[in-house]
């Protein structure tokens, strides 16, 4: 174990160097005091140390006590303090023995006074003041002396450092000496000045020595014993290492050994079983070393098990288990259904914590803590947390010097309303289950998550397409074979509406669509505004290109003739949704228009939804939703025409159907995007206003429990973070739709980044369907979205006003898929057809041209077209 030291004020420090100190030891951090500690915040923050000391300069004070409990809690290993500062300060003897370590000068070592005192109040020493040219035999003795005087008094497992002064007052470099007390020599320190040169390559060469320079071989060709485990310490299995294979460990940060038949060994280069390397430790005497790393692909053994020892068991198994279901599942899966219905997990994981709680025979609360280990594991990696995850905030909870009083929430405190009950107020008996529990989107820093987590927060939930299909195809077979029936019977199942007939032609009835005043006058500002929009996005004009003399080229454009517009209407009816299909629509001036709905439950249009239509020119609407409607709208049934394309957003069957129509060559059909579950990307800063960041994220959140809705705070203040998140909780709780909400919030997330550049890089990679800034200057960013569907640019552009009435379209592409899909338009809706005329002298120009070409391609046909023409023109 190294102590190496780094002053915090001699910033930048290449990041590549330190993260080098943090694999193989304990950081000891020189810092000025406790009393302004924004450079220390900072340092932690872009440095993300695992294992660090704090050493401050000055003595500490009373007042510096609660900062100091602030970083221990928040993850720094060992305070470091001056001997007489210990002695003389009670409140420091306040701290944990565990979470102190004193600095003494090496004049102080032979006092034997001291070393009683301090044992048992101190876990650490560090020896400073120490001249690496007069380093002497006595030194060693003294040193010898004290730590066994430490070590009879006090059973806190106690570490060892000495910092060397090697160029008059400079500060060299420490070493855990606790093992090499009899072995330490000047030759065995490796100057911090050679570890800090820059950034290349030498100084992570020297990281490695300083490490390899205090183990001893037991063996005969001098490599070091290694354990290979992972992250959660289980052994993967044994290897060697070399000087060598531990400078390319830590310059690659990857798991590279030294192979006694091959050399140096990068683990995983032909098999794709890379390791990550997180941390490299010596054993107590110093002879061999652990690696602990992150394994990917199949596992650690050439046998394709995961470790050496044969396959994992226990949570590991379990985990790996949970993991492979999660990709892929058999037919009939428990696991997969838990996965694919959150509510009867969460029915799970209460109901297994409350048969805990009444389990009293030791087999019984082994079985019963083995279920609910299992639903919370399934909880887990539904939403990509490991097993690694948990027991980091197992870890870090066991730091904390302060102490959560651990009471019960209200809705669970038995004791307290028993207490109620005594007193006679019964009204509240059964505790409530825990809708009342705060409503909350999850939360990370973006300099905290590794890569692995970004890619993973970058994906959206998981669609098992292969089941979907599965349950498609059988729907759309039935429509093909059995026309008009096939429909009316899927929509008495899926919608419990018992059809007569599964159309409604125009001109549609008025009753039918009939509307009061203010609904009519909404719609018809939205339909002018979305119109305006649309109208301007069609260039009518023919584009004429002479692109050599006689050579004229053109386009123009023609509507597709038939379309079908899928308007959703499961969980809510989308009247708008009608609007943004059929005006592109009948802008491009498709001839016929036909749309698709889910009926009420008393087997009517939504009169918006007709009124719209009829706006729009539609000629059919059809009283179906799901896959069977798409599958009409493809095939063609007795009573529904088929068409040449089909649009609309919708539930996964109704995409998974429009992705089938389109593979399928005898449905000749194109569709517009798969345009899935509403999604919403905020980037808010210190400026955003709380309420309206807050208002905007439910407000796609209430779509559907599939919904996910992402915040990114650029350096928000823990106040206005919190803020948001407070208002999230309380409108989400006012919300008719609060059961959805709660669900799709709590698998959403917050990202804090800390400026607008990490932030534009997130949502540009996240491609979101909608973007909102809340940033101050938002339109001076909109240059920086490369991917998103649709932009909302400051405070006063709620995405609301884009789903409904501002103009732009709302069916937009979600997924991720507007890297590379735009959303609806009026382009949607048309075809370019393009054109030529040559002249005579044209084509005598160019003809040899196509000639030569034709004749690369072996096609003599196309060469001869030409051929036989030129030879006429030549003979003119
Ligand atoms: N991206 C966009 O532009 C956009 C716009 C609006 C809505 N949306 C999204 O569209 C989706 C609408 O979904 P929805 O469910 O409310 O309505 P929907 O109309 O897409 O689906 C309802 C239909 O699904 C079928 N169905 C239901 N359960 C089924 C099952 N078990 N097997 C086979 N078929 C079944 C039924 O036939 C029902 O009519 C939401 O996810 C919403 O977020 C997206
Ligand atoms: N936001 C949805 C598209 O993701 C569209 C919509 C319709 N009604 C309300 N919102
Ligand atoms: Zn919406």
């Amino acid at each position: 174990m190294l102590l190496p030291i780094i002053d915090i004020s001699n910033q930048p420090l290449s990041i590549d160097f330190i993260k080098s100190l943090d694999l193989i030891g304990e950081i000891i951090l020189r810092i000025p005091d406790f009393n302004n500690t924004s450079l220390l915040t900072q340092f932690l923050e872009t440095y993300q140390l695992d294992k660090y000391w704090l050493f401050p300069i000055k003595e500490i004070v009373p007042n510096d006590i609660e900062n100091i409990i602030q970083f221990l809690d928040q993850g720094a290993q060992k305070v470091v303090i001056p001997a007489s500062n210990i002695l003389t300060n009670d409140s420091i003897s306040t701290l944990p023995a565990d979470r102190l370590a004193v600095n003494i000068n090496s004049s102080e070592l032979c006092n034997e006074e001291l070393s009683k005192k301090l044992a048992g109040l101190v876990s650490g020493y560090l020896v400073t003041d120490v001249d690496l040219e007069s380093i002497s035999g006595k030194f060693f003795q003294d040193l010898s002396n004290f730590i066994q005087n430490v070590q009879k008094t006090s059973d806190v497992l106690t570490k060892f450092g000495i910092i060397l002064q090697h160029e008059k007052s400079e500060i060299k470099y420490s070493l855990n000496l606790v093992q090499h007390l009899s072995t330490i020599s000047a030759d065995l320190v490796v100057p911090i000045k050679n570890l800090t040169l820059d950034s290349d390559n030498n100084s992570l060469l020297s990281v490695a020595d300083a490490l390899t320079c205090t183990l001893t071989s037991d063996r005969p060709d001098g490599l070091f014993t290694t354990i290979v485990v992972d992250e959660r310490g289980v052994a993967l299995g044994v290897v060697y290492s070399s000087t060598e294979s531990v400078r390319e460990a830590l310059k690659t940060r990857k798991g590279v050994y030294q192979s006694r038949k091959r050399g140096l060994w990068y683990k995983g280069a032909t098999s794709g079983s890379v390791q990550e390397l997180k941390k490299i430790d010596a054993d107590c005497d110093g002879d061999v070393l652990k690696f602990t790393v992150k394994q990917f692909g199949t596992g650690f053994c050439h046998l394709n098990t995961r470790t050496c020892f044969g396959g994992s068991k226990g949570l590991t198994a379990l985990e790996e288990t949970l993991q492979s279901r999660k990709v892929s599942a058999p037919p009939g899966s428990y696991t997969q259904r838990l996965f694919q219905n959150p509510d009867l997990l969460r029915s799970k994981i209460m109901e297994e914590a409350d048969e805990l709680c009444s389990a009293t025979t030791k087999e019984n609360i082994a079985w019963e803590t083995a279920d609910l280990l299992y639903f919370a594991l399934v909880k887990c990696v539904a939403n990509d947390v490991s097993l690694t995850d948990v027991e980091a905030h197992l870890d870090k909870r066991a730091k904390k010097v302060i102490r959560r009083p651990g009471n019960a929430k209200p809705q669970w405190d038995i004791s307290a309303k028993k207490t109620m009950e005594i007193d006679g107020d019964t009204k509240d008996k059964q505790i409530p289950i825990s809708k009342s529990d705060t409503i909350k989107m999850q939360k990370f820093k973006l300099s905290e998550i590794d890569s692995i987590k970004r890619t993973s927060l970058l994906k959206r939930p998981i669609i098992n397409s292969d089941d979907i299909m599965a349950r498609v195809r059988p729907i759309i077979n039935d429509v093909r074979n059995k026309g008009d029936a096939a429909i009316i019977e899927y929509t008495a199942k899926f919608d419990k509406v018992q059809l007569n007939t599964p159309v409604i032609s125009a001109p549609f009835p008025p009753e039918a669509m009939a509307l009061d005043d203010v609904t009519r006058r909404a719609i018809d500002q939205a339909y002018d505004n979305i119109y305006k929009f649309h109208d301007a996005q069609y260039d009518r004009s023919t584009l004429v290109v002479e692109t050599m003399p006689g050579v004229v080229c053109s386009r123009f454009s023609r509507p597709i003739e038939r379309v079908g517009l899928y308007v959703p209407g499961g969980t809510a009816i989308l009247p708008s949704t009608t609007l943004m299909l059929g005006i592109p629509a009948k802008v491009a001036g498709c001839k016929e228009i036909i749309i698709a709905s889910p009926p009420r439950k008393d087997g009517t249009v939504v009169p918006e939804v007709l009124y719209v239509a009829h706006k729009v020119g539609a000629s059919k609407v059809l009283l179906a939703g799901g896959a069977q409607a798409v599958a009409a709208l493809a095939y063609g049934t007795e009573s529904v025409p088929k068409v040449d394309k089909i649009c609309g957003p919708g539930n996964q069957y109704v995409t998974a159907a429009k992705m089938f129509a389109q593979n399928d060559s005898s449905a000749m059909i194109s569709i517009d995007m798969p345009a899935g579950p509403s999604e919403l990307l905020v980037i808010a800063d210190n400026t955003s206003i709380p309420t309206y960041v807050a208002s905007d994220l439910l407000s796609q959140a209430e779509h559907g429990t599939d919904s996910q809705v992402v915040l990114i705070g650029v350096c928000l203040t823990p106040e206005h973070l919190a803020n948001i998140e407070r208002e999230i909780h309380e409108q989400a709780s006012r919300l008719p739709r609060v059961d959805i909400v709660r669900e799709s919030i709590s698998k959403s997330f917050i990202l804090q980044v800390n400026n607008m550049n990490e932030a534009m890089k997130f949502s540009n990679d996240y491609s979101p369907e909608h973007l909102i800034l809340h940033i101050d200057d938002a339109e001076k960013w909109v240059n920086a979205v490369e991917n998103a569907g649709s932009v909302f640019i400051g405070a006063y552009s709620p995405e609301s006003c884009g789903d409904y009435a501002s103009g732009t379209n709302h069916t937009l592409p979600t997924y991720g898929y507007a890297r590379m899909y735009s959303g609806v338009n009026t382009l949607t809706f048309l075809k370019h057809i393009t054109a030529q005329k040559l002249t005579k002298q044209g084509l005598k120009d160019l003809g040899h041209t196509v000639m030569r070409l034709a004749e690369i391609e072996g096609l003599e046909a196309h060469r001869n077209a030409v051929h036989v023409r030129i030879r006429d023109l030549e003979n003119e």
